[in-house]
């Protein structure tokens, strides 16, 4: 099965999204996710300019060689941009073989390791009760994990917050919007937070919460420990993890699990959090770490170590990863949970999938691939509109993590 053309699209239904199609001699396509927030045209010139000249002509079948080729052969290896158009590449091409042989993807790895995937959802308020509501929302709605996420009084600047309708896009269009970000008040509030959730909804549903990064290690060691009367299912994000030397100060101090990895491209990121116990539940995403067959290796690491997976799954991710997700859910035998943040209806317009929620966990559907499209007429309808992420002060005005 030879690959015969390849493509980006670009469209915006509602946010940004890059998606690589692949088509072969055999008459069938592939599609992969490559976005990367606030950074999209960089993948897209990457893949168009660099990569679609070296997948023509190419057996489609070879994914592992294609990988090898792509990452190795680009000499400059990692790196955000890097990873996620190889792992549009392999998206892709699971996506053909999968077709090809007229099976769901997660036939592909290994069959189902279990019947659903449990996937958490997000709940987050302008103040504490009115996260408190929603986290309720959520649980009759039949969710069985749900982050949360509130306003605190007197900071602006609080991560995870939405807008309006509580629904949360952090992207906003033109240039950054900056906030002010106080981590003092922060630190008073959140246990109060989860001390009001315990007390209203037990200590059953599985609670999580996102740091977003903005933590010293200290100062995160401190969150974790008071947070223990109200077992979290995980801490996200506590610190920034460029130094992973910080995530053994914490451990330290705290039983709290640990979930770390959005932002990782490729399983060196991982390793060393991973070998030292210093995390419960690593976080790289299909689209972000390398795609499938990087993912598995990373998960296969991970398991020899008791950690398991909590892949990325936010809105800019599009369904094209969250349906190759589910796959990777069904099948990785250290599975922990899935993060599911419902896209906009426009959204899975454009995408139509055969993914579907029930009761607290999604299923894939058994559709050959990984059961994801993209409607090009509708896409080219919602053309590209340049957005980015915030970026968060401190309030002397100090640069800090977002
Ligand atoms: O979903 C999460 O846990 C996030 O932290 C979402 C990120 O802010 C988002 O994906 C950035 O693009
Ligand atoms: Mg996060």
């Amino acid at each position: 099965m030879k690959i015969e053309s390849a493509r980006v699209i670009v469209t915006c239904p509602g946010r940004n999204f890059v998606t690589l199609k692949i088509e072969t001699d055999q008459g069938l396509h592939g599609i992969g996710d490559a976005t990367l927030n606030g950074r999209e045209l960089a993948v897209a010139s990457y893949l168009t300019d660099h990569v679609i000249p070296c997948l023509i002509g190419r057996d489609a079948h070879r994914i592992e060689d294609l990988w090898q080729f792509l990452y190795k052969g680009a000499y400059w290896r990692r790196g955000p941009v890097t990873m996620a158009a190889i792992a549009a590449v392999d998206t892709a091409l699971w996506d053909l073989k999968a077709k090809a042989l007229g099976v769901p993807l997660y036939q592909l790895l290994g069959g189902r390791s279990r019947d659903g995937a449990m996937v958490y959802a997000h709940a987050n308020g302008r103040d504490l009760a009115e996260t408190v509501d929603r986290v309720g929302e959520y649980l009759e709605k039949g969710y069985k994990a749900v982050r949360a996420q509130s306003g605190i009084p007197g900071v602006a600047g609080v991560y995870g917050i939405g807008k309006k309708d509580g629904h949360y896009e952090p992207a906003t269009k033109g240039l950054p919007q900056e906030s002010i970000w106080a981590t003092e008040p922060y630190l008073d509030f959140t246990p109060k937070l989860f001390e009001a959730l315990r007390d209203k909804y037990g200590m059953g549903p599985h609670l999580l919460h996102d740091v977003h990064h903005r933590l010293t290690p200290i100062e995160a060691a401190r969150l974790g420990k008071s947070l223990e009367p109200y077992r979290l299912f995980w801490m996200e994000d506590p610190t920034p993890a460029e130094n992973q030397e910080s995530f053994r100060l914490i451990r330290q101090h705290t039983v709290t699990p640990v979930a770390v990895g959005e932002v990782f491209n490729t399983i060196w990121d991982c390793k060393d959090l991973i070998e030292g116990q210093l995390i419960d539940y690593i976080r790289a995403s299909v689209v972000h770490a390398g795609g499938i067959t990087h993912l598995r290796r990373i998960a296969d690491l991970a398991a020899l170590y008791g950690v398991r997976t909590g892949c990325h799954g936010a809105t800019d991710m599009s369904p094209v990863c969250m349906g190759a997700a589910l796959h990777f859910a069904l099948w990785v035998p250290n599975f922990g949970v899935q993060e599911h943040m419902a896209h906009e209806p426009l959204t899975d317009e454009v995408f139509p999938h055969a993914y579907r929620f029930e009761d607290g966990y999604m299923h894939p559907g058994e559709t050959p691939g990984h059961g994801v499209e993209i409607d090009e007429t509708l896409a080219a309808k919602y053309p590209y509109e340049p957005a980015q992420l915030p970026v968060a002060r401190l309030p002397d005005g100090t640069l800090w993590s977002w």
